[in-house]
């Protein structure tokens, strides 16, 4: 992650905690026991990443997406998406981006046994794969719906309040379009996670840097700042940003 987090931040303002385009960082020289406190989280980090054992199911999963050039949710994010929605009790969930299925193997494992999984990708041959994966994972087919088509066409077409959680991994530039659908999506009490708004460490990197992270800033600003959702940031996988829509 570049820059040494939280120590090359400039002081939290009202609006932002992170660099915004004018902003300047300066990182701190890390020396003596700074620099070990330093390199021990990052192998907490990477030890709590590491933390959950894969099947096989999400290994093929993976490699499938590996091959295709296309990121996956890491691990730990898997986990901790597993995790909240068992924890949200969750029926109905929706995915903007399957990939080739590992976050929705993960969130199928959270989910209640009757649970639907709604999940929409713009490139129906990965989720061709996504469906095998979910097979392999022991899931019937009527656990999954796959709606093929970009998201911001898709998405209107879902029912307002129908869902108990939706994660977002699509397209970093859509994602305060996806934020503004997942309000009418959640019942309230429901969750919205946004994967990878590290952006690996541009989100606090000082030097320029493209729309799709500025997008992911004004995410981040705009989840904090808003009355109806409740936030927290997860330092998982590339950063799992999640809120629940007050009640
Ligand atoms: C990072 S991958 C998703 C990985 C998946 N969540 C996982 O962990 O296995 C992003 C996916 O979003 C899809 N995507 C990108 N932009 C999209 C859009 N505007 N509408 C729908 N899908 C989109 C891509 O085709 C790609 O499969």
């Amino acid at each position: 992650m570049t820059g040494a987090f939280p120590h090359s931040l400039p002081t939290p303002g009202p609006i932002c905690g992170f660099p915004c385009a004018t902003d300047t960082v300066t990182v701190a020289p890390t020396t003596g026991q700074e620099r070990v406190i330093t390199a021990n989280r990052q192998t907490s980090w990477a030890f709590a990443d590491a933390f959950v054992a894969e099947e096989d199911a999400l290994r093929w999963a993976r490699d499938r997406a590996r091959e295709a050039g296309l990121p996956s949710v890491s691990p730990g994010t898997g986990a901790a998406l597993r995790l909240l929605a068992a924890a949200a009790g969750a029926k109905a969930v929706a995915e903007i981006g399957t990939g080739t299925g590992v976050s929705g193997v993960y969130l199928l494992q959270g989910m209640r046994a009757d649970g639907v999984l709604t999940t929409v990708d713009q490139e129906p041959e990965r989720q061709q794969f996504a469906r095998e994966a979910f097979r392999a994972a022991g899931f019937a087919a009527n656990r999954a719906r796959f709606i093929p088509g970009r998201a911001l066409d898709v998405l209107p077409r879902l029912a307002d309040g129908g869902y108990d959680l939706v994660f977002c991994d699509g397209d970093r530039l859509e994602s305060l379009d996806y934020l503004a659908e997942s309000l009418r999506l959640l019942r309230p009490g429901g969750l919205v996670c946004f994967e990878g708004v590290f952006a690996d460490g541009r989100t606090v990197d000082s030097a320029a840097q493209p729309g799709e992270v500025l997008r992911v800033r004004e995410l981040l600003r705009t989840v904090r700042e808003s009355q109806e959702l409740l936030p927290s940031l997860l330092p998982v996988g590339d950063g799992l940003l999640c809120a629940v829509r007050r009640g």
